[in-house]
């Protein structure tokens, strides 16, 4: 949990974004927040190269798998795509280009999933529910989301179910404000199906399209807490009956591949239907999204790569290999 302020970056409201699918400049953004894994591949397998070519032989796969482990996207991940190279060109000396061109098609490949955007209500409002553990990024995820559904010509409302943290109602009424979207909030402690309650309810009344329930942060091994998720389901599931229409889990790229396998026994209780993956500007490893792919039957909505709202968009796998080799092999 870190401390939160929403005007750290900026002092200005932040630009309605265009129509777009994402906010403008967001590639410029996608590639300075993935910078450090971009770093890793392109100037690292780079270094490989110490004549303008180099023979591929066994010593070479080796140099390059050790590189491809360090971004986080696995050992087997990183095993296919050594294989790929060998397949291609063992034997033969080769210069980086064909190299890193091979590394980006493989990796878009395994991050690759079916466009899986928002499933909105075909009527009334749409509920979203974003669940996670402490600290992932959930209260500024919502802010970014609710944000870019804004800039889509959505109306949002927030429903604060963090009651247990003062903070986090406050954090998010400040994002609510900034963002001129409604919030439904209630004081610490209130039961935050209640909130749902409340927020949908208000949803409704007001026409609204989208509701956006904050949860508090928890462990799936904390059983009240995981009923608590439950019954907000129920809660929103009164008033609307397929609600919530989406459970998105904010899981945080930094924590390494040891906390995404915790976090899958967490998205299968809460029943979830999509991740956003936050902070894949704090590291180098943002290679994750491979074993976050293969760990978790569920699509990446969202990645979160800074801390503003600009710096949020849907996820695109081709998109993601471009901005991490676009120094080297250019944007198409
Ligand atoms: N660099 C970076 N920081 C982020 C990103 N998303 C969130 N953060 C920061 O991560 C910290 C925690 O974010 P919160 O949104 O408060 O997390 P939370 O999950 O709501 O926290 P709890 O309420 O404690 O469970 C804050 O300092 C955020 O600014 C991101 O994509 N990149």
């Amino acid at each position: 949990m870190g401390l939160f302020n929403p005007f750290k970056k900026s002092e200005e409201k932040p630009a309605a974004p265009a129509e777009a699918e994402q906010p403008k400049g967001f590639f410029s953004r996608l590639k300075a927040g993935l910078v450090k894994t971009s770093r890793v591949l392109n100037t690292d397998i780079r270094d490989l190269f110490k004549q303008e070519g180099r023979l591929v032989d066994d010593e070479f796969l080796t140099e390059l798998y050790a590189i491809l482990v360090r971004t986080d996207m696995g050992a087997g991940p990183a095993g296919k795509i050594r294989d790929q190279i060998k397949t291609e060109y063992r034997g033969r000396v080769v210069h980086l280009s064909d190299v890193l061109a091979t590394v980006k098609s493989e990796l878009v490949a395994l991050m690759q999933q079916p466009e899986t955007p928002i499933v909105f209500a075909e009527s009334g409002p749409t509920v979203v529910m974003v669940v996670g553990v402490n600290g992932s990024g959930k209260t500024t995820s919502i802010a970014k989301l609710a944000g870019h559904l804004k800039s889509q010509g959505k109306s949002v409302v927030l429903g604060a179910g963090d009651t247990f943290r003062a903070a986090a109602v406050e954090q998010l009424s400040i994002w609510a404000d900034r963002l001129g979207v409604d919030i439904v909030k209630a004081e610490q402690g209130t039961d935050p199906a209640s909130v749902a309650f409340k927020a949908v309810d208000f949803a409704l009344q007001n026409n609204k399209d989208v509701v956006i329930l904050d949860t508090a942060g928890r462990l799936q091994t904390q059983k009240n807490l995981m009923n608590e998720l439950d019954k907000i389901r129920r809660v929103a599931g009164k008033k609307i009956e397929e609600a919530p229409h989406e459970v998105l889990l904010v899981l945080d790229a930094t924590a390494g591949q040891n906390g995404i396998s915790q976090a899958k026994g967490f998205s299968e209780a809460a029943n979830c239907t999509g991740i956003i993956l936050t902070k894949l500007d704090g590291s180098a490893k943002g290679g994750v999204v491979v074993p976050i792919r293969q760990t978790f039957n569920l699509p990446v909505k969202y990645i979160g790569v800074g801390e503003t709202p600009e710096d949020f968009a849907v996820f695109n796998a081709e998109q993601f290999g471009e901005a991490l080799f676009a120094d080297t092999l250019g944007k198409p």
